[in-house]
């Protein structure tokens, strides 16, 4: 039998997944790590955290499937985006905590760019927007406060990578400093258009080029793991950034169409084709996937705060124990009370981009209690995304696809959340078998470059529907309700 192990390395956990010749699931290992929260709004990870739970999940998935490494035809990385890590070429070791896609130390750097008018290029050349939220700003501010750090650089011996980067470092003994380019896409660093480094970007914020690693397809040769790791040298032939390998998992290969993945986050993603969209809404332009050194477009937007309301439901109000208790509980809400729940925990992303905005409840009554507050809870996501939706429709007009949303991650096995979801946007809500379908996106990278796994069609055509949520609300029911979401960010907002 042939195996392929991914490893998707998030933002709480790692997970190492073995699947099967079927692309079936055989095996899964996780593992959680501290998060660090130095101060308010900053968040750092420990590189050998990242490293060890990548190492010891991988180890615990080929035990789990009792198999040997030998049966291992190959390994796909998809890792969370735009964390940054910054290490000695010679030693290997990091000089700075990774600094997470959701600090937002890097703020007042921003906003410097953004009054000397250099977003514009930075939107021009990457697609995104001058925000702490990639990673470029992040690797200025390391070499600015690690002492002697910019003059290391400077002379070479210092290199940066996302988390794909420095596992790929690391699994292969230091001998491949790679990353791919939807990886390379998210460091704010990187020309989407022409696909290289941008020395405009890098020399204004003081990043010597020897420190960015090179840039391969997404399913391509990064090298083989060191022969002591598991046993034998297995071949690194997949990556893609997490929320690029959802959209390959779910087989977006054609422009138009739409997935929506429900973590901790939400990040949907609409294929652009060939064409990369000016956004006139504050959507995100990015790489969805690269094959044959020919980037595929896509349009994204992110917001910051899906299935953590439900985790805030949990930890910070302790009205429910487990994730799948709002559903029950949102059923038996009030019909009659419309609560509206903006959960800006820390800021609104796309397409408000409001890092000061926070989370706020209106239409509180005496009635009030755990019920209404679930139910908003979950309607939030729904309103969050139909505000994503509406931006991308104003900005790309030629879907031929009926507006139909693929989904996955945790919070999409709520049957109840994705049925509101469908109705606030008018469109059906197609939610696929494997809920995995990040770790199923590299794992069919890495699997069809070792020849083991079908080609694009094959593997689009083995897609699968679990159920396909239709709107049931009736229009004026839907244009009122989020009439009323509108009305409720907009007192939300910080009006800076
Ligand atoms: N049945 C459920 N109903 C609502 N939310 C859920 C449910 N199951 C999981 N979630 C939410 O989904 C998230 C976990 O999804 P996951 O894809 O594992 O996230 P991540 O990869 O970002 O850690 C959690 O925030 C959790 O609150
Ligand atoms: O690790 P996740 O699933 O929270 O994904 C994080 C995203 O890649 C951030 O851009």
């Amino acid at each position: 039998m042939t195996y392929i192990l991914a490893i998707d390395q998030g933002t709480t956990s790692s997970r190492a997944i073995i699947f099967d010749a079927d692309m079936q699931i055989k095996a899964t290992a996780q593992e959680e790590f501290t998060q660090h929260f130095p101060r308010s709004g900053w968040v750092e990870h420990d590189p050998s955290d990242i490293w060890s739970s990548v190492a010891s999940t991988c180890r615990g998935a080929i035990e789990k499937a009792g198999i040997t490494a030998a049966e291992i035809a190959a390994i796909g990385i998809t890792n969370q985006r735009e964390t940054t890590l910054v290490w000695d070429k010679n030693t290997g070791e990091p000089i700075h905590n990774a600094i997470v896609w959701q600090d937002r130390r890097t703020a007042p750097f921003c906003e410097e760019l953004r009054k000397e008018g250099f977003e514009a290029t930075i939107t021009q050349k990457t697609g995104l927007l001058a925000d702490p939220y990639f990673s470029g700003t992040k690797v200025n501010y390391i070499l600015d406060k690690v002492e002697g750090a910019r003059a290391r650089a400077e002379a070479g011996e210092l290199l940066f990578g996302t988390v794909d980067c420095y596992l790929i470092w690391k699994l292969t003994g230091g001998k491949r400093h790679v990353t791919d380019a939807t990886n390379a896409a998210r460091t704010m660093l990187y020309d989407i258009r022409n696909g290289r480094w941008s020395t405009t970007i890098c020399e204004r914020f003081g990043i010597p080029m020897s420190m960015l690693p090179e840039v391969l397809d997404c399913a391509a040769d990064f090298g083989v793991t060191r022969a002591d790791l598991f046993g034998t040298e297995l071949p690194i032939l997949g990556v893609a950034g997490d929320q690029q390998a959802a959209t390959i998992g779910q087989a977006c290969f054609a422009p138009g169409m739409l997935k929506s993945t429900y973590g901790t986050g939400c990040f949907a993603l609409l294929n652009t084709g060939d064409t990369l969209v000016e956004s006139k809404k504050r959507l995100l332009g990015t790489i969805a996937y690269q094959f044959d050194g020919k980037p595929t477009y896509a349009l994204e937007g992110s917001i910051f705060i899906a299935g953590a309301v439900v985790q805030w439901l949990r930890d910070g109000l302790k009205i429910i124990r487990d994730a799948k208790e709002t559903q029950p509980l949102a059923e038996t809400a009030d019909a009659a009370q419309e609560l509206y729940m903006v959960p800006a925990f820390t800021g609104l992303g796309a397409p408000y981009w409001d890092a000061e905005a926070r989370g706020a409840i209106y239409g509180l009554t005496r009635n009030s209690g755990p019920a209404e507050l679930a139910k908003a809870a979950l309607e939030s996501v729904g309103f969050q995304t139909r505000d994503l939706l509406e931006a991308m429709k104003s900005d790309w007009q030629a879907s031929d696809t009926d507006g139909i949303l693929r989904v996955d991650g945790g919070m999409s096995a709520s049957d109840w959340s994705m049925q509101f979801l469908s109705d606030i946007i008018g469109a059906p809500v197609d939610r696929p078998t494997v809920l995995e379908t990040t770790a199923l996106g590299v794992a069919w990278l890495a699997g069809s470059r070792a020849g083991v796994y079908p080609d694009q069609a094959g593997f689009a055509a083995n897609w699968a529907l679990d159920q396909r949520f239709e709107p049931q609300m009736d229009e004026v029911t839907r244009e009122r309700r989020y009439a009323g979401w509108q009305d409720a960010v907009k007192r939300t907002l910080s009006g800076r």
